[in-house]
């Protein structure tokens, strides 16, 4: 099942939705009794509990709150507990009395010498960065930081990183996920969903991420009465005699991302073959044979001969991929692809993004590439550490990459070839889009494994990671 990622108003309606719990403060101490579990956690880890000193930053709302209690069961456990009150007469006075009652103190300077720091400041209810007084308290912070719900000053439903902020070493969360544990993950370190009782939560147009069971379980495979026809034929056109690469490098991904058949379209048909001898390559579109899903784009130019090549293609009623310069000619053309009724996927990074929207991503990229998809019916595959995949109507899928040595020439020719091979085995564009993205920053960590790849090394993990998918 896709994990399932909130918006902080969605948050709220699932709270209210508990009635009782909330209004008697059982989803309070349920959430901070997460918190003061992730805390030992790393406690007993690194020695023990007794005798530990943590400090707790403490701001105006609930987030506060849930820090104070489990500061609370923390100083229980003999955990010596100092808290800087930001806002000291809007702090939790439940959450304080408790924290008090337990033997926890209040400090106006946390110790200097503290074992973990939990941020009590800002959750769901915070707006932009952290203000001065925050800032400075934990700009003397050395030790790791749990972070309460989320790092502070990050926006919850955007993902965006104010500064100054928090970097977390932890984030404990409640009930569900929130945008920015996927949209700014880099900043959350590791992340415990605390289960508090929250009723499921259904918003079809909201954002998503894909576990790789889901990715293992829609990967298509033949069965029993398959052959190399019925699986569906990617077409891949890319490159050129001047520059194979692009076009080696799509097909290649194409020929290991599905089994069935490969056509080549374009004037580098001999490097490719030579290079992939299963491929069967054609000068032209008018000689390619039947295909069920084409992949245009890469390294393929931008005149004259290209835009005749994406007319034909995006004319047809056959999902289409576009990319990179199949993209920059497409942002000329708009209405060649706001007329489709057929699938069709988008997959540009940041620049190209930009010539298709007329405007940067900007910070906001959920908001961004849902607006193109929407303004495009299209779906849109926004490149980065997390790529996002938005469909017309909204729903998003996002890979946290875990690891930025995808950003390698040629690679986004990979991407290519792997999502197009799964838009012609009958994947609808986000779902291609997503398992694409999520087996090639797995194919990109393998390949690196600490040392720098370039794209055929990022290619030649791709099998490999499919297979442990399958298998796992
Ligand atoms: N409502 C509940 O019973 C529950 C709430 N929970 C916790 O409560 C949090 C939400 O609590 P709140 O709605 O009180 O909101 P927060 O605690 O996130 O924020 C409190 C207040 O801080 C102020 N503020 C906003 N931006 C600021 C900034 N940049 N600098 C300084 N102050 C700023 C605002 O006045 C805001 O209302 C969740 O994130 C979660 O940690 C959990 O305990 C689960 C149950
Ligand atoms: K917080």
């Amino acid at each position: 099942m896709p994990i399932q990622y909130l918006t902080a108003d969605a948050v709220r309606v699932a709270e209210h939705a508990t009635g009782d719990l909330l209004a008697n403060g059982t989803l309070m101490r349920r959430a901070s009794a997460g918190v003061a579990r992730a805390v030992i956690g790393e406690l007993n880890r690194t020695g023990g509990c007794y005798g530990r000193a943590v400090g707790l930053v403490i701001g105006a709302g609930n987030n506060g709150g849930d820090a104070l209690y489990a500061g609370a069961i923390l100083a229980r456990r003999g955990v010596r507990c100092s808290a800087v009150l930001l806002v000291p007469d809007r702090a939790h006075a439940g959450g304080l009395a408790a924290l008090r009652a337990a033997g926890g103190r209040v400090v106006d300077v946390l110790p200097v010498s503290l074992d973990m720091v939990v941020d009590g400041v800002l959750g769901i209810g915070g707006t932009g960065p952290l203000r001065p007084a925050a800032a400075e308290v934990f700009a003397q912070v050395t030790a790791p930081i749990v972070a309460v719900d989320l790092p502070s000053g990050i926006d919850a439903d955007t993902g965006v990183v104010n500064d100054p902020s928090v970097r977390a070493a932890i984030t404990v969360t409640f009930g569900a996920y929130r945008n920015l544990h996927l949209l700014a993950a880099p900043r959350c370190g590791r992340i415990d969903l605390v289960d508090i009782g929250l009723p499921p939560t259904d918003t079809p147009d909201g954002l998503f991420s894909l576990t790789d069971a889901d990715v293992a379980g829609l990967w298509p495979v033949p069965g029993p009465a398959d052959d190399k026809y019925t699986q569906g034929v990617v077409g891949i056109v890319a490159g050129s005699a001047r520059y194979p690469g692009a076009a080696i490098l799509a097909s290649g991904a194409a020929v290991s991302a599905t089994s069935g058949m490969t056509r080549y379209v374009g004037s580098a048909a001999d490097q490719v073959v030579s290079h992939y001898p299963e491929v069967v390559a054609a000068n032209g579109l008018a000689d390619a044979g039947k295909v069920q899903a084409w992949a245009v784009g890469p390294g393929m130019g931008t005149g004259d001969e290209a835009l005749e090549i994406l007319r034909t293609v995006l004319a047809t009623d056959l999902p289409v991929l576009v990319d990179a310069d199949g993209l920059t000619v497409l942002a000329q053309n708009l209405d060649l692809v706001r007329g489709r009724s057929a699938p069709t996927l988008l997959t540009p990074h940041a620049g190209e993004f930009a010539r298709l929207a007329g405007t940067g991503v900007g910070d906001d990229r959920l908001s961004a590439v849902r607006a193109l998809a929407a303004e495009l019916g299209a779906t849109v595959l926004l490149k980065g550490r997390i790529t996002l995949v938005a469909t017309p109507t909204g729903r998003v899928y996002g890979n946290d990459a875990g690891s930025s040595w995808a950003a390698t020439a040629g690679a986004g020719d990979v991407l290519t070839g792997i999502a197009g091979s799964l838009l012609a085995a009958g994947l609808e564009p986000a779902l291609a889009g997503a398992c694409a993205a999520r087996v090639h920053a797995l194919a990109a960590a393998r390949a690196a494994a600490g040392a720098p790849i370039g794209a055929s090394a990022l290619l030649a993990a791709v099998r490999p990671v499919i297979r442990d998918l399958r298998n796992a």
